[in-house]
């Protein structure tokens, strides 16, 4: 079996003597693999673990470039070095360009010179596997405004702390946090539950860099709306030739995040037969690639999260109730925003501060009856829809304020929908089904206006200080605009 402990070396050379003396002086630190052509070379790396390729550049079939050219094609992430009798500058440069090859050793070599170059070469991938980890966790990163970090992987642990996850004082979400906060110290799995949008992704990150394992990989992986056998494959890796389209081997999401977490989203979707797959995972902490005889160990913690009601699965017998227990040692629920109204003026902010730098697009900010709506619709996409409403209006906006008028019909239709009277004598509904019709801006927007005047006043249950205040006007303001729309307790309104 192969010692995945240590970095895996190939040696290529005709000449079965050098590949014997390579192979003895990098076999203590190394898994030293051996071929005698380059067409046995290919099928090592085809199903072995390796770093590194040593290739002698004289020999019969193809030359060492011409090999390592193929190996960069197939597998670019290996480290591919050149043993020459002779260094001709031009040779160099057409090696370099064809087949990225990271050093030439020139005959007759020294043994420190080709242990040093091969520790460094080992170095070398595991500091560009590191660098394309990094960079993959930065693309999906939000923007964060004003923060400076000494590296990137800093900038990836402060963008998603708990305080990432953006909320008003005496928010529920914040014992969520609590209790999220307490449970990423403990080696065990998590289950987050919660509707689509409403950050269940962001809180299993701040979960992994609030944990010990913080500096290790994070690696996600949705497993709604896949096929098993991709999902298999994406999991738990393959081997080449494993089924049609296997070209090469490849290693498993659950082998990359070894040391670190992974966030296995849409849980609930998975087939009975892949449950049974992930629950042998849970139980015994060990992979096998699809295709493969081998399995190996791995240490990853699991953190799983659904938008589905997964006890009513399980008794529904759609999901295995030990894979249930095995995944909800610690279950968290995010609520929806419609349950935290508090959380949307404060989430609106930042979202629009983080999108008007990302765009490079200042808006000074909301107008109030703008709040007013967001804070009014029930955002059934939760935070998602509402970036989403968000950036749409920073698109649209030609001032500096998010007028009313740029929201969105679904929105202003919803937000007035959902502006019911705290009981039937204080009014009627307003009016607002008027919106989605036709008809010029302006007087649209007057009915946008009517509606949230009427809804704020039956919100405020008539109160009408309470109802200026909240909509940043006087109290001459309102009585003037409410003369003007006809609006009074108790009658329908006229527009
Ligand atoms: N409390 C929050 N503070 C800041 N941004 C948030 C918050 N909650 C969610 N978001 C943002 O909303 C978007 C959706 O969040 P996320 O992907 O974590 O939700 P989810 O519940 O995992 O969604 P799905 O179930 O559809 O995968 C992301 O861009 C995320 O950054």
């Amino acid at each position: 079996m192969t010692d995945t402990t240590r970095p895996g070396i190939l040696v290529v050379d005709d000449e079965p003597r050098s590949v014997e003396v390579i192979a003895r002086l990098l076999d203590e630190e190394f898994e030293v693999f051996t071929a005698l052509s380059a067409e046995e070379g290919l099928r090592l790396l085809e199903t072995e673990w390796i770093q590194v390729v040593f290739s002698d550049q004289r020999m019969p079939e193809v030359s060492g470039v011409e090999f390592l050219t193929q190996v960069r094609e197939r597998w670019p992430e290996v480290v591919r070095i050149v043993i020459t009798g002779y260094i001709d500058p031009e040779d160099i440069i057409g090696a370099i360009n064809t087949a990225g090859i990271h050093q030439f050793i020139t005959k007759p070599w020294h043994p420190d010179h080709l242990l040093l170059t091969a520790r460094n070469a080992a170095k070398m991938y595991q500091l560009q596997r590191e660098h394309d980890r990094l960079t993959n966790e930065l693309k999906l990163l939000p923007p964060v405004a004003e923060t400076r970090v000494a590296s990137k992987r800093e900038r990836v642990r402060q963008s998603y702390r708990f305080d990432g996850l953006v909320r008003a004082e005496g928010s529920p979400v914040e014992e969520v946090c609590r209790q999220a906060e307490r449970v990423a110290g403990f080696n065990v799995p998590v289950l987050v539950l919660g509707e689509t949008g409403t950050g269940k992704e962001l809180l299993a990150r701040a979960i992994h860099y609030g944990s010990p394992r913080s500096d290790q990989p994070f690696y996600c992986e949705n497993c709604g709306a896949i096929p098993d056998e991709l999902l298999e494959s994406e999991l738990f890796g393959h081997k080449k030739g494993a089924f049609t389209g296997a070209h090469s081997n490849r290693l498993g999401l659950l082998e990359q995040a070894d040391g670190g977490t992974i966030f296995l989203d849409e849980i609930g979707d998975i087939s009975p037969a892949f449950q049974v797959r992930l629950l042998r995972f849970l139980q015994e902490g060990e992979i096998r690639p699809v295709g493969s005889n081998e399995t190996r160990r791995v240490d990853v913690r699991v953190v799983a999260a659904t938008h589905r009601d997964l006890t009513a699965e399980v008794k529904a017998g759609r999901f295995r109730e030990d894979l249930y227990y095995r995944l909800s040692t610690m279950t968290l629920t995010m609520p929806p925003l419609r349950d935290r109204p508090d959380d949307i003026p404060v989430l609106a902010r930042h979202i629009l501060d983080r999108l008007s730098v990302a765009h490079g697009k200042p808006v000074a900010g909301f107008a109030p009856d703008t709040l007013a709506c967001l804070e009014a619709y029930g955002w059934p996409g939760n935070v998602r829809e509402l970036q989403n409403e968000i950036m749409r209006m920073l698109v649209l906006c030609e001032g500096d304020t998010l007028g009313a008028e740029l929201l969105s019909d679904q929105v202003l239709r919803g937000a007035a929908l959902n502006a019911r009277p705290a009981s039937p004598e204080d009014g009627p509904l307003p009016p607002l089904d008027l919106i989605g019709q036709g008809g010029p801006l302006k007087s649209r927007i007057e009915r946008v206006e009517a509606g949230i005047l009427m809804e704020t006043l039956v919100r405020c249950r008539w109160n009408k200080s309470k109802a200026a205040d909240e909509l940043g006007l006087s109290r001459m303001g309102l009585r003037a605009k409410l003369e003007r729309y006809g609006i009074e307790r108790g009658s329908a309104q006229r527009h």
